[in-house]
């Protein structure tokens, strides 16, 4: 089995392990039944990081998967495994994180996550989520507000780190200057074409572990696209180096120093996917990729809200930053 390399990151036990590689929960129309089984063949091939959020429901077949796992030997403790989960846009108010990550546990049938990420920089005022969002639920988050019952959370042990996911330096900024917990993981989109090099360097200088997300642009998700696939120059290396082009994808982004998570439900590609630790990219096929034209997905307007708002066009040109 491949034994997935790790870093550490801050947490209330110290420095603890993370596997740089995770498995996606995202599902994209798989439904429960199909994630729960995904789960217990990814931990059978040696994924032991596992991505999964509020939002994307996944949280209960991740859970019953994870039992599964102990019932059936696959693991021998909860311990063995890094579970990463959300805060949603809609618990994102002062009193409302603590309901928010109780629900999560309860969903999970865990004790505790190894990370809790505030999702995005966003507050929406809804109780049901439904996306697209209409406009006048909307608003501009508290960070200082969330950001302190994010650490209520560590100290009550619900969580062993915390962090955020889709936040530009600005917002990390500001979360550091008051923070008696700063950040331990700030996630976002990351692929060869939307490589996030001065993100990365202000990640590692302020000790923020960067987690790329959607690593093959979420190919045949139906929030993803296909530009990462079919990308020329991810194609031709791929040929001349008998790999795929998720392969190649995935170790230039472990060749950035940073974690990333890819999501694959197929036992074949989640194997491959994991087939990436024992060979490198050469100073030339680097310096390809590194002149790939830059485009960062439209995650927020292309997906989730369809109206203009001042509050998404000051997100997205935040995250625009490179
Ligand atoms: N914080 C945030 O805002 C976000 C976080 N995320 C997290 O990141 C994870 C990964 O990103 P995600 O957006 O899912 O997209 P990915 O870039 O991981 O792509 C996943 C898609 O690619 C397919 N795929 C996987 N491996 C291969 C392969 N080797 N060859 C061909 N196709 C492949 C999968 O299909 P199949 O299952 O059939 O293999 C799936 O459709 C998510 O699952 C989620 O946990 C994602 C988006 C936003
Ligand atoms: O529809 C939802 C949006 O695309 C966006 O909210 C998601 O991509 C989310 O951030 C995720 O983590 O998967």
């Amino acid at each position: 089995m491949v034994s997935i390399p790790e870093t550490t990151i801050s947490s209330s036990d110290g420095r603890r392990p993370i596997p740089l590689m995770g498995l996606g929960v995202a599902a994209s129309g798989e439904n429960g039944v199909a994630v729960k089984a995904a789960v217990i063949e990814a931990i059978k091939v040696g994924y032991r990081h596992f991505d999964t959020a509020t939002l994307y429901g996944t949280e209960k077949p991740l859970g019953e998967a994870i039992e599964e796992a102990l019932r059936l030997g696959l693991i021998k403790s909860r311990a063995e495994l890094f579970i990463t989960t959300k805060l949603w846009c809609n618990s994102t108010e002062g009193h409302l994180v603590l309901p928010a990550i109780n629900q999560s546990l309860r969903n999970l049938g865990l004790e505790y996550v190894d990370l809790y990420l505030v999702h995005w920089p966003l507050k929406l005022n809804q109780a049901e989520v439904k996306i697209p969002v209409p406009k006048e639920c909307i608003a501009a988050i508290n960070i200082k507000d969330v950001w302190e019952a994010m650490e209520k959370c560590q100290e009550l042990g619900l969580t062993k780190s915390i962090g955020v996911s889709n936040f530009a330096p600005r917002l990390i900024e500001e979360i550091l200057s008051f923070a008696k917990i700063p950040p331990a993981v700030n996630q976002v989109e990351m692929n060869p074409l939307w490589q996030q090099k001065k993100l990365n360097e202000f990640c590692k200088k302020n000790d923020i572990l960067l987690t790329g997300y959607s690593p093959l642009g979420a190919f045949g998700a139906k929030w993803g696209h296909n530009r990462v696939m079919e990308c020329d120059v991810l194609q031709d290396i791929a040929k001349s180096r008998g790999k795929t082009v998720a392969q190649i994808s995935l170790r230039w982004i472990y060749e950035q120093g940073v974690s990333f998570v890819v999501k694959s439900f197929n036992t074949e590609r989640m194997k491959q996917n994991l087939d990436i630790f024992d060979w490198s990219l050469t100073e030339e096929e680097l310096t390809k990729i590194s002149q790939i034209p830059q485009r960062k997905h439209a995650y927020l307007t292309g997906t989730m809200v369809s109206e203009p708002h001042d509050v998404i066009a000051q997100i997205d040109a935040d995250l625009a930053f490179q």
